[in-house]
């Protein structure tokens, strides 16, 4: 029975992260199996994108470990990248090139591949600037997948773009993360997001981990399934028990 689990990619065991005096992370353990798409979620200020710069090794831990396959994980590590909320493109390089940074050979291949995977065959040479929020989340997405990393890390990637744009990137990482595989760790506010995309949710608070809570709905996740908005106003309801508002949103039906 053992032989059919899988393995786990990602292994956080007991860590924990001071800025001077102020204690953000104070007892945070987490495995992640490969290929899991994990959704981390909690008040504003909570700590979850220091917990992902801590995974994506640009920040360090104040003691504790980060296995990546089994490894401790010291610095950046070439199998996880990192997507952020501002997409962070080189505004004096064109699409293609943004896409292509750091890749070696046969690059432009590559990039042109990618950059058609993520609906923007035809943009190669535009600049950032002509681009929509959108498309620019979507060459953002393009540059990180383009490394074939093992684990993708999602810090609000979408929290900057319209309600409808955010559902249309939904369906591109959905059907992307279905076709490559990569582990997934998405750190979002909207609690729909989190139920659109992830196999479970995790809940943030005091520091530790406070609620781990499996999504039981089939992939492709589909908005309109009898069980998708009763599941997120369950892990609403969960974590607004203490009947607080902590910035967290869910988008009414
Ligand atoms: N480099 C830093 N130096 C000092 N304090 C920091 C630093 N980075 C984060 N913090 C503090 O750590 C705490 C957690 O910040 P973090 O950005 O991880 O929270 P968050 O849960 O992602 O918040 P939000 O949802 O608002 O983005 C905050 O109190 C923040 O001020």
């Amino acid at each position: 029975m053992a032989s059919k689990e899988k393995e786990i990619v990602l292994e956080v065991d007991d860590l924990q992260k001071s800025f001077g005096s102020h204690q953000v992370l104070r007892k945070i353990d987490l495995k992640v199996k490969k290929g899991e798409f994990v959704a981390i979620v909690g008040r504003s200020g909570c700590g979850k994108s220091t917990l992902l710069r801590l995974l994506a090794g640009l920040e360090k831990a104040s003691s504790g470990t980060i296995f990546i396959n089994g490894k401790p994980l010291s610095g950046k590590n070439p199998s996880v990248k990192i997507m952020f909320q501002d997409g962070r493109l080189l505004p004096w390089k064109k699409i293609l090139q943004n896409v292509g940074l750091g890749l070696q050979g046969d690059w432009k291949e590559c990039a042109n591949q990618m950059l058609k995977q993520v609906g923007l065959d035809g943009r190669a040479n535009d600049w950032p600037s002509e681009l929509s929020g959108g498309q620019k989340q979507r060459v953002a997405l393009a540059r990180a997948l383009v490394h074939e990393p093992e684990i993708l890390l999602l810090d609000e990637p979408l929290g900057a773009l319209d309600a409808l744009t955010r559902i249309e990137m939904h369906q591109l990482i959905q059907s992307l993360w279905l076709e490559k595989n990569f582990t997934a760790i998405l750190v979002t506010h909207d609690v729909e997001e989190a139920v659109a995309l992830a196999d479970r949710v995790i809940l943030i608070e005091n520091g530790e981990i406070a609620m781990n809570y499996p999504v039981k709905l089939p992939h492709p996740r589909k908005r309109d399934h009898a069980l998708f908005s009763s599941t997120v106003n369950h892990i609403l309801n969960r974590i607004l028990g203490d009947g607080g508002h902590h910035g967290l949103r869910a988008a009414k039906n």
